[in-house]
């Protein structure tokens, strides 16, 4: 089964609770035979799950600090996150990584905290395009693989998402080919650092995907699932997207 997630960043205020609002009534009306996810912004999660309840729609943040308390001001905890709602977390976005400065080791402390609080994350790779063009995409998001994932990971359930920077936003995506060779080789990166264990973690693929383009991503070998920004803003096109899946 195929986990699509939206991740809205620092998009909605609270008349953008209808959408979650429709995206359930939708799924309860004609279900998929698939996971399905949102991340709204901090402020929206709590009043989001008394809309969303018990229904189709798993909640989630956008990102956690990696202590569960303290005098850190303007950050959210993940047990916070937990208790407004939340059952996932997304974790090392390149918006974060190039927007603040987050490290992998940065990124594997948010997943310990984030498992220590019951939530499964999703953790980002992706490359730059300066990286793509010098050959290096498939090294560099391998590394990031390795070393973005604690060993408190072994045996819990997270996902992968795969999202190429420079297709963020920008109405760009890889080949299917290209999404494949590093599909692949994330899987190999994934089993080499964790071992095969009992799960296979989803890996998502996120940039650009869009209701025309969702099906065939979606069936390329080892793409799990999606992370979708700008086209999981209005339920209609998201409920496409998860359609295909
Ligand atoms: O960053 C993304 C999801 O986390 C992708 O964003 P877009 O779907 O808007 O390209």
């Amino acid at each position: 089964m195929k986990l699509i997630v939206g991740n809205w960043k620092m998009n909605g205020l609270t008349p953008a609770l209808e959408e979650a609002g429709a995206l359930r009534q939708a799924l309860e009306a004609d279900p998929v035979n698939a996971r399905v996810g949102l991340c709204p912004p901090a402020t929206l999660i709590a009043q989001m799950a008394w809309k969303l309840g018990a229904g189709p729609v798993e909640l989630g943040g956008q990102d956690c600090h990696d202590k569960d308390s303290g005098a850190f001001t303007g950050s959210v905890s993940a047990p916070m996150l937990a208790d407004a709602g939340a059952r996932l977390v997304i974790l090392g976005h390149s918006e974060r990584r190039e927007g603040f400065g987050e490290t992998d080791a940065d990124v594997a402390a948010k997943v310990e905290a984030a498992l220590r609080a019951g939530l499964e994350p999703i953790v980002c790779v992706g490359e730059s395009l300066e990286t793509r063009e010098a050959g290096q995409a498939v090294a560099f998001v391998t590394a990031q693989v390795r070393a973005s994932l604690p060993d408190a990971l072994k045996d819990r359930p997270f996902a992968l998402a795969y999202e190429p920077i420079w297709a963020i936003g920008t109405g760009l995506t890889p080949t299917l080919d290209q999404i494949a060779e590093v599909h692949a080789a994330i899987r190999d990166a994934l089993v080499e650092r964790l071992g095969e264990g009992g799960r296979r973690p989803p890996i998502l693929y996120g940039g650009s995907m869009k209701p025309d383009n969702a099906a065939e991503i979606l069936a390329v070998p080892e793409v799990g699932g999606g992370l979708v920004g700008g086209a999981s803003l209005k339920a209609d096109d998201f409920i496409r997207i998860i359609r295909a899946a």
